[in-house]
């Protein structure tokens, strides 16, 4: 992991993932919002570069000859000619196909982002093996079983997939393996090609007016049901988290997994794997199911317990089964199910068109791009996804988040113990109309890293806060007004812990700091009970002061004398002429003599200099 930043020494805010050892670019880039162009401009630019582009050789680039300046991308599956080209733009790239897993270990801690499809298995290993270089995992496709996200976001590491791309494909799929398996093609052709002529052996059964149940009616699983009812078939589908106008709205029922499994003819699979789904077909689900029922699977071969399914298969339960996905891929040369003469079965191939390749291959390389340039991307597994508008709109609270963080853990004595924090957000907004995710990571961020070295981001915010025993908890005032603003002001609060500033301790007893964005600029405009107003750029010197003339001149020719540029300045009292908090801005950093001869002031009681 790279060094951590000094107590007092964060001044760019940094990109929302934690920055590469090779990308300059990235170290320093701010806050960035996606500036994605219109997505069709995107895949226009991939196909004109794509058709330029070389054909990828297996390993295309060394990593040792990477160019310094540019993050690494590994490749370790097989990545459509467009989304290499593009990638190409903005990266090295490594296509390394095939590596053992001893052998992605060595690469992975001199890479910057990995792409995969199903075939490689991005565990735990792979993310301690990479040191915190790794910031992004692409999965070139929909299913993120195989990579542990637990270990990503304990490692600060941002999982990106391609959810649409290959949804036509696999819907496209389950209809062929359903209607093949219906006519018995497979089986039929391979008769043939013997030399045998089977018209009896081989009768099919008809699919209008039979009924299919879906299960899990997302992406796939919609489409399919759309093709299905083309073919007449009586569709129903079951997911707990579906919507059920969604479902009418394409003439399907959603029924419960009981209906589901007791009146389909046909069952379909189209849920992900996960320990709910896993072996969700199991010996006790086949004993509920009609008997003579045919089953398609283009999810996860994990789903079905498949043993359950030799011996469902064996007593004639299940009439045909029709199998893209396998538990163990590549499956046992004796595997029982790709041998079973009721089973139709094809290599995970739902996704393999041309189309979708090059799709997916386009959707990653964006996404992957996207992160390491530190947008947020839209399609995150591991960290929240905050639409473009959102953010946009979000974007100087954000700034003001971190330094309110950051200025709050430079308050407390010692830098360290601290529990509770508590962040208030004031807003006319409806709570549920105020996506607060990304500025309570960005507090966290502000918080943690100036006391750690960790570096933290959107992905591993909540749990470096819980690593740490920090315990943010979020409150809403809801203020009358107007909603056009997102927020009026942020407030975070320290609880039970003593401050190097005291009179940041407010009557309540928490170290508290309060911001509100002015003309797009964040502004610190509370400390403790005192009322401030100094622009949070640069560095700021609080100083606490008997409230009496000339301490402005006093402390600015202190400044002046070291040409130091005192960017603001701005005075909250509490009553005329007892104490006041004097909070300067200044765009250089004194000496060390200096910030002595202002404590030297007379009537200057306490201060304290932070860094923004
Ligand atoms: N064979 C292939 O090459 C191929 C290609 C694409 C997708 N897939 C797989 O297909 C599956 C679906 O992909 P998708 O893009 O439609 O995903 P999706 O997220 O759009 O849909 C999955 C649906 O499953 C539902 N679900 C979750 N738990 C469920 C449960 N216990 N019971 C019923 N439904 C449940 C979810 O609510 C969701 O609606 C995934 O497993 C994916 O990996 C395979
Ligand atoms: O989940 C997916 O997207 C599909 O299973 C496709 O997997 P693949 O990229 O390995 O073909």
């Amino acid at each position: 992991m790279a060094a951590p930043p000094a107590t007092t020494a964060t001044t760019h805010h940094r990109a929302l993932l934690p920055p590469t050892r090779t990308h300059a670019a990235a170290t320093h880039s701010a806050l960035r919002l996606p500036l994605r162009a219109h997505p069709h401009a995107h895949a226009q630019r991939a196909r004109l570069t794509a058709a330029a582009a070389p054909a990828p050789a297996a390993s295309t680039a060394s990593l040792e000859s990477s160019a310094a300046g540019k993050p690494t991308v590994l490749v370790a599956e097989k990545l459509g000619a467009a989304g290499l080209a593009l990638l190409r733009e903005f990266a090295n790239v490594d296509c390394s196909y095939g590596l053992s897993p001893e052998d992605l270990r060595a690469k992975i801690s001199l890479c910057d982002a990995l792409i995969v499809r199903s075939g490689t298995k991005v565990g735990r290993d792979v993310f301690e093996a990479s040191g915190g270089r790794l910031r992004v995992v692409g999965r070139a496709g929909v299913g993120i079983d195989n990579v542990d996200l637990a270990a990503a976001t304990e490692h600060g590491c941002l999982v990106v997939n391609a959810p649409t791309a290959n949804t036509v494909a696999a819907a496209e799929h389950g209809i062929a393996l359903l209607t093949a398996m219906a006519w018995n093609i497979a089986q039929a052709d391979a008769s043939l090609k013997a030399g045998k002529w089977q018209r009896n052996k081989y009768v099919g059964v008809s699919l209008v007016g039979k009924t299919l149940a879906i299960l899990g009616f997302g992406k796939v699983g919609s489409e399919v049901a759309r093709r299905a009812k083309g073919l007449g078939m009586h569709v129903i589908a079951h997911d707990p988290y579906a919507s059920a106008d969604r479902a009418r709205a394409i003439g399907v029922e959603l029924v419960s997994m009981e209906e589901a499994m007791t009146t389909a003819d046909f069952i379909s699979l189209h849920m992900p794997l996960t320990p709910a789904t896993n072996k969700m077909l199991n010996d006790e689900a086949f004993a509920k199911m009609k008997y003579g029922v045919r089953i398609i699977n283009v999810a996860r071969g994990g789903v079905i317990d498949e043993d359950a399914l030799v011996r469902a298969l064996d007593s004639g339960i299940v009439a045909q089964a029709a199998l893209d996905v396998f538990t163990k891929e590549p499956p046992a040369p004796d595997n029982k199910l790709v041998l079973h003469v009721n089973v139709t079965v094809t290599p995970h191939l739902g996704a393999s068109t041309v189309e979708a390749q090059e799709g997916v291959a386009i959707e990653i390389a964006e996404a992957v791009i996207g992160a390491l340039k530190g947008e947020l991307a839209a399609s995150a597994v591991n960290a929240p996804m905050v639409p473009a508008e959102v953010l946009s709109e979000l974007a100087p609270f954000v700034v003001l988040a971190e330094k309110l963080g950051h200025l709050a853990v430079q308050l407390v004595a010692g830098g360290g113990g601290i529990k509770s924090v508590k962040v208030t957000y004031a807003s006319a907004r409806a709570p549920d109309d105020l996506d607060t995710r990304l500025l309570r990571a960005m507090i966290t961020k502000g918080l943690i890293e100036p006391i750690s070295s960790v570096f933290v981001n959107l992905v591993n915010a909540d749990f470096t806060a819980k690593q740490r025993g920090v315990r943010i908890t979020e409150e809403r005032i809801i203020l009358d007004g107007s909603p056009e603003t997102p927020i009026d002001y942020i407030q975070v609060q320290i609880a039970n812990v003593k401050s190097k500033f005291p009179s940041a301790i407010s009557e309540t007893g928490e170290i508290t700091v309060e911001g509100r964005v002015k003309d797009g600029v964040p502004h610190l405009t509370k400390v403790g009970a005192f009322q401030v107003d100094v622009s949070l750029e640069g560095s700021l010197i609080l100083c606490r002061q008997v409230d009496q003339p000339g301490m402005i001149g006093s402390v600015g020719s202190v400044l002046g004398e070291e040409n130091i540029n005192v960017s603001f300045m701005s005075v909250g009292r509490i009553a005329p002429r007892k104490h006041a908090v004097m909070a300067i801005g200044v765009d250089e950093e004194p000496s060390k003599v200096t910030l002595r001869k202002i404590g030297e002031i007379p009537a200057i009681e306490e201060f304290v200099f932070l860094k923004l």
